[in-house]
Parts: C-alpha cells; sequence; structure tokens
C-alpha cells in the first residue's frame, strides 16, 4: 500500500487531493513485459509474450503491462498536472466546455442532483503531438509539456501493442498497417470525486471505447469490466507499475471479431480518482475494416467498414439504430 513504484515514492505531500498512489493488489489479469516484446528479445521469449496476448486478448479482451518503458517522473507529471487542471475553479475550466464532439479539446462536467460532481472530463487530441498541443490547456502552466510528454511515450508503446496483437492474431511481425503511427491518440482525462455513501455508485457508464486499445493509468481503483454484456461486473485491481490495456470497438473490427472490444465503466471510490484513457486508432476521416487476411470462407466478413468521424456522427446524432451500441451498428454486414 501507499506509495509505489510507478511514483518511485516521490513526495505526494505536495500534491492537491485525489492522492496519486497505486495499492497493490491481487487481479487476475495477466501481465505482459513489454521489455520481451522489443527487438533484443529471443524469438522464444517474444513467442511466449505474443502468445500470452493472444490468450488474454481471447479471453478477457485486456491485460496489464508492466516494463514499458515510460518514466515515473514522466507519469507522476502527467497526473500531477490533471490533478491540478480538474482543481481549478470552474470559471478557468468552462472555457473548454462544450457538445460539440469534434472540437480538438472538450471540457465537461457531468453533475447529477444538487450539483454534485460525478465525473470531470477533459478530452483532447494528442497524435500528432505538434498539431494538437497548441489548443491544450495553458492552465496550470506546466499541463502542455507534462501531458504531451506523457503522450508521446504511450503512442509509441500503443504502437508496439498494437502490432504484437495483430501478431498474436497470426499476421506475422512485419505486418504493417499503413499510417498507423499517425494515427489518432485521443486523450480521456477523468476525475471522479470521492463518494463513501452509495457502494458501486456509477461515475462512468458501461461502454466499449472507439479504437484499437486503450491505455489507461488509474491511480487507484474504479475500473469494473463484464464479459456478459454488464450482467455481472469485475473489479479490475490497479497494479503497482503496469498499464491497463483494453481493446476496442475497432480491433474488434479488425480482427473479423476474433478478439472483442471490452465492455467497461468506472465506479466511485473511497477517495478521489484521476484515470487517463488514452485511446488509440486510424486518423479521423480513415475508413477501418476488416484486415483481408482475417477473412476466409469459414470466416465471412462480418463488420461494416467506419472511420472515427462515423463513430462521432453516430453518437452525436442520438440515431442509434433503436439502442443499438457503435460496434452493433457495425455488426453483420
Ligand atoms: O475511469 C476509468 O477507469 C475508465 C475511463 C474510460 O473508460 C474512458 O475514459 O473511456
Ligand atoms: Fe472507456
Amino acid at each position: 500500500m501507499g506509495v509505489n513504484m510507478l511514483t518511485g515514492g516521490m513526495s505526494v505531500a505536495h500534491l492537491r487531493s485525489p492522492k496519486i498512489r497505486y495499492e497493490a493488489a491481487t487481479t487476475q489479469i495477466p501481465v505482459i513485459d513489454f521489455g520481451l516484446l522489443k527487438q533484443q528479445s529471443t524469438v522464444t521469449a517474444r513467442s511466449a509474450v505474443i502468445e500470452d496476448i493472444k490468450n488474454a486478448c481471447q479471453k478477457l479482451g485486456c491485460f496489464h503491462v508492466v516494463n514499458h518503458g515510460i518514466s515515473k517522473s514522466v507519469i507522476s507529471g502527467a497526473l500531477e498536472a490533471a490533478s491540478s487542471f480538474f482543481h481549478l475553479p470552474p470559471e478557468k475550466k468552462s472555457e473548454f466546455e462544450s457538445f460539440d464532439l469534434k472540437k480538438p479539446v472538450r471540457y465537461e462536467a457531468a453533475l447529477q442532483g444538487n450539483n454534485n460532481k460525478l465525473r470531470l472530463l477533459l478530452k483532447h487530441y494528442a497524435n500528432p503531438l505538434r498539431d494538437w498541443i497548441p489548443f491544450w490547456p495553458q492552465n496550470p502552466p506546466n499541463y502542455r509539456e507534462t501531458m504531451g510528454a506523457y503522450s508521446k511515450e504511450i503512442q509509441q508503446v500503443a504502437v508496439q501493442l498494437i502490432y504484437a496483437i495483430l501478431e498474436s492474431l497470426g499476421l506475422g511481425p512485419n505486418y504493417h498497417i499503413t499510417n498507423l503511427e499517425n494515427g489518432m491518440q485521443l486523450m480521456a482525462v477523468n476525475y471522479y470525486p470521492y463518494n463513501n455513501t452509495t457502494p458501486h455508485k456509477i461515475g462512468l457508464h458501461a461502454h466499449t471505447d472507439y479504437g484499437f486499445i486503450t491505455i489507461l493509468l488509474q491511480t487507484c481503483d474504479g475500473l469494473q469490466i463484464s464479459h456478459n454484456n454488464g450482467n455481472t461486473w469485475q473489479p479490475v485491481h490497479i497494479q503497482p507499475g503496469a498499464l491497463h490495456v483494453h481493446l476496442g470497438d475497432h480491433m474488434e473490427v479488425l480482427s473479423n471479431g476474433r478478439y472483442k472490444g471490452l465492455m467497461h465503466r468506472a465506479v466511485l471510490g473511497c477517495e478521489e480518482r484521476i484515470s487517463m484513457a488514452s485511446i488509440h486508432g486510424l486518423s479521423m476521416n480513415e475508413k477501418v475494416g476488416t484486415l483481408k487476411e482475417l477473412v476466409d470462407e469459414q470466416h465471412p466478413k462480418r463488420y461494416r467498414e467506419s472511420s472515427f468521424t462515423d463513430f462521432l456522427e453516430f453518437i452525436s446524432s442520438g440515431n442509434n439504430c433503436g439502442g443499438k451500441s457503435f460496434i452493433q451498428s457495425l455488426r453483420n454486414v
């Protein structure tokens, strides 16, 4: 318990709440050693990790990544900047408030009853960084620098993980997706208040993420996952030093349904919590369809192609085909 490997025992006294800390926890989520995916890894070690990724993606749709190479100071810097932003007075945050989902930066406060906070959200694009960073908040003054450093490193980890996941689908180590490196990175920076009254009070409702994968960093427990369309939920305990990775809708499309997007939600807990979900896909207007290598007579194509713009239009139109989610609207062409 207490300050942990990720924050490297850094002093947390200067941080405003939420307390930036990680709890030791038991978890059944498979742990992937990112270092073993690197070039210098032996073929046997790499194949074993790819096999672990395959099992994790098939059975759970998620895994934890350790040895990812992102320094403790980069991680704690981003979390501190997020925390400082959410603790600004409301009038400083409201300049980013918008219902236009296409805005490069968007702030949203989900409130309930008597102005009770359920979730504060700051959403912005991050890759390529030079295109988006000029739109980001300048308050706190180090927001752009620290969040930029974190986003850049996460983007690199994400690309390597996406290729490892494709390899786990049998596509071979040299498989290439055009423009993946320049693809979309959407950072959802979330703040959930302390709640000790209602157990499992929902901060963020059940959903799947849009992209190929999401890399999630969280300051304390609160993430829950479901493998039966929300009938039952399983908590994901944070693990010191690890990043949580789950699959999104477009990985389901790409893989022709061999892997599924993971349904998840966030509940309020016994302390204030920050989570940063980095969602990775192709760029705004680029269509994602099923890979031709994964279609044959036994596995006919099961999904319509779509882009991030299509997704935004789907959720903003409110015309969601009789209660279908985005991925359901793409299934069974
Ligand atoms: O806060 C969390 O743990 C989940 C966040 C999330 O799912 C999202 O931002 O898409
Ligand atoms: Fe999500």
